[in-house]
């Protein structure tokens, strides 16, 4: 069935709301592109708000829906869940020289990029910001409140877009995010191919280092396993929590004793995020 410019591939019945896969023409991406969506049981009579979630490197938009379990409390807070593909996808869009799985296909960085290959379809901080809120809120039973969360790659990627966009994400989350790729291995890589060498192009997608400056900032919710193999060299969060202290902002980053880099972890504490994101959806 198509719903305007996007084309439902599936769906089922979940939690009493609907699990819903679609696929569209991304003018951002020049590419064919599939997300998914939890539309909870209170879309069937009213507008409910959104909660967009950018899954990590590796990812599609499968992974976060079928192992984080967050339906089931996004049924009973009314809230809608938004779940892009981490990259642009198709032959023609062009893969990291060795099929790395930290750069290219499913390793967008949510990074508008400047450097040529990349430049024509990798425009994931675009696609996100922009023209999939537009799709869905003009196709689905969604209002235009918004909040934004994400794991790992797509926890920088959540971080840094709800930061730059204070006006059209009420609160942020964030499950072991990569919190200062400026001066982390992947986010070295990324940037490097994405944006260039000129390291003042970095600034924007660093969300240690737009925290510093923010003036107006959503409440944020960070949560990091301190078992994680990927924690502190990969992910930085120790450059989070001093830009949040430095501009004493609402932000609360709590260490998990115990907790890896996995959907498990995820899966432990998506409820409480939901929670949080409640509170400010309302
Ligand atoms: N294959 C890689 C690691 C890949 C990995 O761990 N991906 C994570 C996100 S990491 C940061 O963005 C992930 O979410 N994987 C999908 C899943 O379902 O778990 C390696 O071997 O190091």
């Amino acid at each position: 069935m198509t719903t305007s410019a996007i084309t439902k591939v599936s769906e089922q019945l979940c939690f009493g709301g609907k699990q819903i896969r679609y696929k569209h023409q991304s003018a951002v991406l020049h590419c064919d592109m599939q997300f998914s969506v939890f539309l909870p049981p209170q879309a069937e009579t009213a507008r409910v708000p959104a909660l967009y979630w950018l899954s990590g490197l590796t990812c599609t938009d499968e992974n976060f829906s079928s192992k984080a379990g967050a339906q089931q409390f996004a049924a009973k807070l009314g809230i809608a869940l938004i779940i892009p593909d981490t990259s642009p996808r198709g032959d023609d869009v062009p893969d990291d020289e060795n099929a790395a799985y930290d750069f290219g296909l499913g390793a967008g960085f949510y990074v508008n990029a400047t450097q040529a290959p990349f430049n024509k379809h990798y425009k994931m901080y675009d696609y996100i910001v922009s023209e999939l809120p537009e799709l869905v809120e003009a196709a689905l039973p969604l209002t235009d409140k918004r909040a934004i969360s994400g794991h790992s790659m797509g926890g920088h990627g959540a971080l840094v877009i709800g930061l730059r966009n204070p006006e059209r994400y009420c609160s942020i989350s964030a499950f072991s995010p990569i919190c200062n790729p400026a001066n982390s291995p992947w986010g070295i890589k990324a940037f490097n191919g994405y944006l260039g060498e000129d390291r003042s192009q970095w600034q924007q997608y660093d969300a240690s280092l737009l925290l510093r400056d923010a003036k107006k900032v959503a409440p944020i919710l960070v949560d990091q396993g301190s078992a994680d193999n990927f924690y502190p060299e990969q992910l930085r969060t120790a450059s989070l929590v001093e830009a949040a202290s430095l501009n004493d902002v609402n932000a609360e980053i709590r260490l998990q004793p115990g907790y890896d880099h996995s959907y498990y972890f995820i899966a432990s504490f998506i409820g409480e995020h939901l929670h949080f994101h409640a509170q400010y959806l309302k």
